[in-house]
């Protein structure tokens, strides 16, 4: 395997706060990778330093051989890095097709030419209907975006980040407010994806994580501790006592 991004001595902190403290880790090319640890650990600030919401004090992001670090979140989206979740792109008043439709014309570059004629319209709309498939929401094509079920929402975000096509996709927190039904209709979604994507993923719901990921990073205090497979990391003695042993005796850790 070959690393898709590579991040090295990535620091950020705000004020007295060191949130991400000197940060090393390769993404593999094809690899879903999840990042664990407790509550204000710094996995969301992590990642938006990935996605070029914010912007690091120290250290580098190489996407693809290229130093991204300076580069904006437009610049890296045109790259094909895609951040979903936690910050929702699902327009209300739309069907579920449109909504897809309209993020695969964005991906064109005519944003704001809103279906002009039918042959665009047909094409578009073939593509978005595939990108439902992959889902499993194409039988919703039509329905109005807010009639959507909770689940059927995360389903959506799915398919209106593949509609990007994407070569990294940073999803934060996708089961948050998930009940356990909707979890597993998430899991099989993201179970279709694993090998066909690049997937960073910061998630609370340890099931998900163990069940889905290549290999996971643990981040306590903005540094990381560990960085294995799911067995390694379940057998690590240091994230048992930082992170999952907590977890798993109900400790006010994680969620
Ligand atoms: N813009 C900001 N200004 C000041 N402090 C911030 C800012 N953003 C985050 N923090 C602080 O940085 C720390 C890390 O926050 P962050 O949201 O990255 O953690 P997290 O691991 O994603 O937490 P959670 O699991 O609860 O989502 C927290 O103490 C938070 O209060």
């Amino acid at each position: 395997m070959s690393a898709l991004l590579s991040i090295h001595g990535l620091r950020k902190s705000f004020g007295a706060l060191q949130v991400t403290d000197g940060i090393d880790l390769d993404i593999e090319m094809g690899e879903v990778h999840a990042i664990i640890g407790p509550n204000g650990a710094g996995k969301t600030t992590f990642v938006s330093q990935l996605s070029g919401q914010l912007m690091p004090d120290a250290g580098k992001v190489i996407f693809d051989g290229r130093d991204i670090t300076r580069l904006d979140m437009a610049g890296r989206a045109r790259l094909g890095i895609s951040r979903s979740f936690q910050i929702t792109r699902v327009l209300e008043g739309f069907s579920v097709l449109e909504n897809v439709a309209l993020a695969v014309q964005a991906r064109s570059g005519s944003s704001l030419r809103f279906f002009a004629d039918a042959a665009c319209e047909r094409e578009l709309n073939a593509v978005a209907l595939e990108c439902l498939v992959r889902v499993g929401l194409d039988h919703r094509a039509q329905e109005r975006a807010s009639h959507l079920s909770h689940g059927e929402h995360r389903q959506l975000e799915f398919a209106i980040a593949l509609a990007s096509q994407p070569r990294l996709l940073l999803l934060d927190e996708p089961f948050a407010g998930s009940g356990r039904e909707e979890a597993d209709i998430l899991l099989s979604l993201m179970r279709r994806l694993k090998g066909q994507q690049t997937i960073l993923l910061i998630e609370h719901d340890m099931q998900a994580v163990f069940s889905l990921a290549d290999r996971v990073s643990v981040l306590v205090y903005g540094a990381l501790i560990a960085t294995g497979r799911p067995d390694e990391i379940r057998a690590d003695p240091q994230v048992r006592s930082a992170y999952l042993g907590a977890e798993e005796t109900g400790g006010a850790v994680g969620c």
